[in-house]
C-alpha cells in the first residue's frame, strides 16, 4: 500500500488517481482508495439539515471523534476491497492525517492516544508520500475550487502538524506542475512497488 498525505489542496487526490493509473499502465493491479468522510462531509450534512451550527455544537472533541470513526470505516473499506482483489492500494490520505487533524485542532493528548489506538490495526504503508506545498499555494488552489474549504489558519496549523507528526514519510515538492509532481512521486513509488512484486514472486 502506498499513501499520499498533505494539507488540503496539496494535490493528494490528483496525484493518487494519477499514480493508480500509472501503476495499472505498468501492469500492476492498483486501486485508488479515498479516505473520505471527514470534517467537510460532516459540514455538508450539517448544512443540508439546515444546522450551520451543528458542527460547532458537536464540539471539537466530539467532532473529531465522529470524524475519526468515519475515516476509520472509509480506510477499512478501501483496504479490504484492495486485499480482496489482490491490488496495491493507493490511499488518498492515510492514518497520519487524523493525528495531524487532532494536533492542528489542539485536540489534546487523550484524543491523540485514542485515535492512535483506533488506527493501530491498520497495516503500515510501504511508502508514505508527503506532498509538500506551502499553505498559501494550497489555499489559492482550494479557493479556486470554490467548494467548502479550510481557512488559511487551519492550513498553516496542519502544515506545521504534518512536519511534526511525520517522521517516516518521503517529502515530495508538490508545488510544481502536476506532470512534474507525478514524475517525482513515481520515482519514489516505483522502486518500492517493484521490490514488493519481486518478493511476492519469490525472486528476492
Ligand atoms: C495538483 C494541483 C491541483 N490543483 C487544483 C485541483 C483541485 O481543485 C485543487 C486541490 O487539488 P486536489 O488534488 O484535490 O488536492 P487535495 O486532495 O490534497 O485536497 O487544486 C491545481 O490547481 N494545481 C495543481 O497542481
Amino acid at each position: 500500500m502506498v499513501a499520499l498525505v498533505g494539507i488540503d489542496g496539496s494535490g493528494k487526490t490528483t496525484q493518487a488517481i494519477r499514480l493508480a493509473a500509472a501503476l495499472c499502465a505498468a501492469g500492476v493491479t492498483a486501486r485508488y482508495g479515498r479516505n473520505a468522510g471527514g470534517r467537510r462531509f460532516l459540514g455538508r450534512v450539517a448544512r443540508k439539515l439546515g444546522r450551520d451550527d451543528a458542527v460547532s455544537l458537536l464540539g471539537r472533541r466530539g467532532l473529531l471523534t465522529v470524524e475519526a470513526v468515519l475515516r476509520w470505516l472509509a480506510i477499512a473499506r478501501s483496504l479490504v476491497t484492495a486485499r480482496l482483489t489482490g491490488a496495491t492500494a493507493v490511499m488518498d490520505r492515510y492514518t497520519p492525517c487524523q493525528l495531524v487533524s487532532i494536533r492542528a485542532h489542539d485536540g489534546g493528548k487523550w484524543l491523540a492516544r485514542t485515535v492512535r489506538a483506533a488506527y493501530a490495526p491498520f497495516p503500515r504503508a510501504a511508502v508514505i508520500i508527503f506532498l509538500d506545498v506551502p499553505p498559501e499555494v494550497a489555499y489559492h488552489r482550494v479557493e479556486q475550487r470554490g467548494e467548502d474549504h479550510e481557512d488559511i489558519e487551519y492550513l498553516n496549523a496542519s502544515y506545521a502538524a504534518y512536519k511534526d507528526v511525520l517522521s517516516d514519510a518521503v517529502h515530495v515538492d508538490g508545488s510544481g506542475d502536476p506532470d512534474a509532481v507525478a514524475q517525482a512521486v513515481w520515482a519514489v513509488v516505483w522502486p518500492v512497488v517493484k521490490r514488493g512484486l519481486a518478493v511476492d514472486a519469490g525472486l528476492s
